[in-house]
């Protein structure tokens, strides 16, 4: 038991996935299983995409506050400023978060950007249409991996033109503190799980984020600006009945530098009916999870606070 728990709590380091490998197929679909959280490398996103990006985030950040409090408050969408949810979160974070499929926040924008809110927006589009291709080619190595009939099982859901997918800029400044050392451990982002599918996540040099495998036990995850971080969702956990792992994740502050990340969240559309694949299941008695759409999963996170177990609402109880 006790080398059993020994062997659980051991992390030997996020599983690196080099997607131009042909064995790629199936260590997705085991840091999917072990972990929920794996790191790619030759993903093909050309760099440029990803730095002219990240100079937009920069300089819409170091806009005055009262410019950017323009285009908020997040009503989802728009800036927000250390308020995350509507239930009491808070974290030493600004962040700005935007629909992928329209563009009704356009107006906001352009009240600060001017002609620039354009310019802005096309770049935020041409980088979330390549990273959503790219998410949709890893849901469809993992369907294959995972011998599903239907190659394209998880990545149609992103693929839908009512797919309810988000994207979120996250900007967290230095954070000193007089006490030095103190500084360490504030958050920045609490912990939670992604209530979607798939989550794809670029930041800057600045470390921060964390995993945790085991209640309790926070894992750093060297940051690393030229890959990808790959986070399963709550949605993908029940997707395969449980047998992936939404993985539990949080970000905590630098003292000395500013964090910028990235985050594409791919969700299905909210009509759409989150169950195990049939293929994964032997009947529908063997589903863990009660049914439900991702219109009531995201109603019912928007309830919640950060830290909550969400899922724990739609597991079945084992029947004593
Ligand atoms: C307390 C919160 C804040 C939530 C909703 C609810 C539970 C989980 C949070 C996230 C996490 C993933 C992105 C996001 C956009 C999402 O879909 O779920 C976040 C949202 C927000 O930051 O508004
Ligand atoms: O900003 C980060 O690095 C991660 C934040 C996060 O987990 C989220 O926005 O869901
Ligand atoms: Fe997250």
């Amino acid at each position: 038991m006790e080398q059993f728990s020994i062997s659980k709590t051991f992390f030997p380091g996020v599983p690196l996935i080099d997607l131009s490998k042909p064995e790629s197929k199936s260590q997705l679909v085991k840091a999917c299983e072990d972990f929920g959280f794996f790191k790619v490398i030759n993903h093909g996103i050309p760099t440029q995409f990803i730095t002219e990006l990240e100079s937009e985030a920069v300089k819409f950040f170091s806009l005055p506050i009262s410019h950017k409090e323009k285009t908020g408050p997040p009503d989802p969408f728009g800036y927000g400023s250390k308020k995350i949810g509507n239930n009491g979160d808070v974290g030493w974070v600004e962040y700005l978060l935007l629909n992928t499929n329209t563009q009704s926040d356009y107006h906001k924008f352009a009240s600060i950007f001017g002609e620039a809110a354009e310019k802005f927006r096309c770049i935020v589009n041409e980088y979330v249409s390549r990273v959503k291709k790219m998410a949709c080619e890893i849901l469809e190595m993992l369907a294959d991996g995972l011998k599903i009939q239907e190659r394209n099982g998880f990545s149609k859901l992103l693929m839908d033109e009512e797919s309810d997918s988000v994207f979120r800029l996250n900007h967290y400044p230095p954070c000193p503190t007089e006490f030095g050392e103190s500084s360490k451990n504030l958050i920045g982002f609490g912990e939670h799980t992604d209530p979607q599918i798939i989550s794809v996540l670029r930041s800057n040099n600045t470390s921060g984020l964390q995993i945790s495998l085991t209640e309790g036990n926070w894992i750093s995850i060297p940051p690393d600006s030229n890959s990808f971080f790959i986070n399963v969702g709550d949605s993908l956990q029940v997707m395969t009945n449980g047998r992936f792992k939404s993985v539990r994740h949080r970000v905590v502050t630098n003292s000395s530098k500013s964090r910028l990340s990235m985050i594409y969240f791919g969700g299905p559309p909210l009509s759409e009916k989150i169950a195990p694949l049939p293929s994964l299941i032997k009947g529908e008695d063997d589903s863990l999870y009660k049914e439900f759409t991702w219109f009531e999963y995201k109603k019912s996170a928007f309830k919640s606070r950060l830290a909550d177990n969400r899922l724990g609402f739609f597991e079945k109880i084992a029947a004593s």
